[in-house]
């Protein structure tokens, strides 16, 4: 395996599409997101809150009826009815225990719909499962991107029949990450301290620092709504492209640690510091 490159501002900046007088809502990139869920609503308010930051033409939020309501009251420009997107954000704040049908079908509907994919939390078992691979075969399947913590990457490893303790993935993290990339044909965001950004290639990226007062509640539902966000935005040169998902979802992690530096600089930070956070990181990223 080649040695983990490191990612710069610079190499971020070139994933932040500039709209310009011809771009419209549609033409920067929509967001379809399905987040959250009576049990976890204000994931789905954090998540959407850091797409918009991030900068997309338009977020069409399709969770359920409680994160719907929470998001639209913080939130009045975002969507929900159905319709064309670019890219989808699935899974934070959903518990794949307790998913309801109607929620296991947008996840299932996203995930088999062709268009790029971010993947958190109560979706990463499907992925494993590997439902998108039958659908599509594995080339394909590059165009999702999984955003598991060590513990969620644990759960992955045993729904591929390769069990492994959460202190064996930390201490040699970049291997077990690039293990699942590979055999689901898809990025992984390995998330924590330092976070490793693997693709199915084994090509691996590190982005170092992002403060330590990240280590607080819902602050990956920010990661992959910023992911999200990006993903949305440079979706016709990832289908065109798939190779480049790793350096998008990187953008991304970068993105997110200098938010969490912004915010943690103030003293103790919330989740929604860093969403919102990430406005000023990208104003400076393009100045
Ligand atoms: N405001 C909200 O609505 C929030 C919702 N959240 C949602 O809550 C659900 C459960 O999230 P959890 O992260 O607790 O996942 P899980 O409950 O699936 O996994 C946590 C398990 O992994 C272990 N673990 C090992 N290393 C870990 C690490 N570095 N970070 C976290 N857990 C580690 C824990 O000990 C625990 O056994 C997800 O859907 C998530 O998106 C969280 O993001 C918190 C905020
Ligand atoms: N000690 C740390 N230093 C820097 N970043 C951290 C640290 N701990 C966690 N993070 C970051 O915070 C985020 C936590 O995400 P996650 O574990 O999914 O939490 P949640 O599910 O509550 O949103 C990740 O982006 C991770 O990289």
């Amino acid at each position: 395996m080649a040695e983990p490159r490191l990612w710069t501002p610079a190499d971020a900046r070139d994933w932040i599409a500039v709209p310009d007088a011809d771009s419209d809502k549609y033409s920067r990139g929509v967001l379809g997101v399905v987040t959250g869920s009576d049990r976890y609503p204000g994931a789905a308010v954090i998540g959407v809150e850091a797409a918009i930051r991030t900068g997309v033409g338009m977020v069409r939020y399709l969770g359920a009826d409680r994160p719907a309501n929470l998001v639209l009251q913080r939130r009045p420009e975002i969507v929900t009815a159905e319709g064309r997107v670019q890219a989808w954000l699935i899974g934070s704040g959903m518990d794949p225990g307790k998913l309801t049908r109607e929620e296991s079908s947008l996840l299932d509907s996203a995930l088999h719909g062709g268009e790029p994919v971010v993947a958190d939390a109560g979706s990463l078992r499907r992925v494993a499962a590997g439902a998108h691979q039958r659908a599509f075969g594995v080339d394909e399947s590059w165009r999702i991107v999984a955003t598991p913590h060590v513990g969620e990457l644990a759960t992955m490893l045993s729904g591929l029949g390769s069990p492994a303790e959460v202190g064996a993935i930390r201490a040699d993290p970049v291997s077990y990450a690039a293990d699942v990339a590979a055999r689901l044909g898809i990025v992984v965001v390995l998330k924590g301290g330092t976070t490793h950004v693997v693709a199915p290639d084994g090509d691996a990226i590190t982005v170092s620092g992002g403060s330590p007062w990240l280590a607080t509640a819902g602050t990956g539902d920010a990661l992959a709504g910023i992911i999200g966000a990006l993903v949305a935005t440079n979706a016709e040169r990832v289908l065109a492209d798939p190779g480049c998902l790793a350096s998008v979802a990187a953008s991304g992690v970068l993105l997110h640690a200098a938010a969490g530096d912004a915010a943690a600089a103030e003293g103790p930070l919330a989740a929604l510091d860093v969403a919102e956070a990430v406005r000023g990181v990208v104003g400076g990223l393009l100045r």
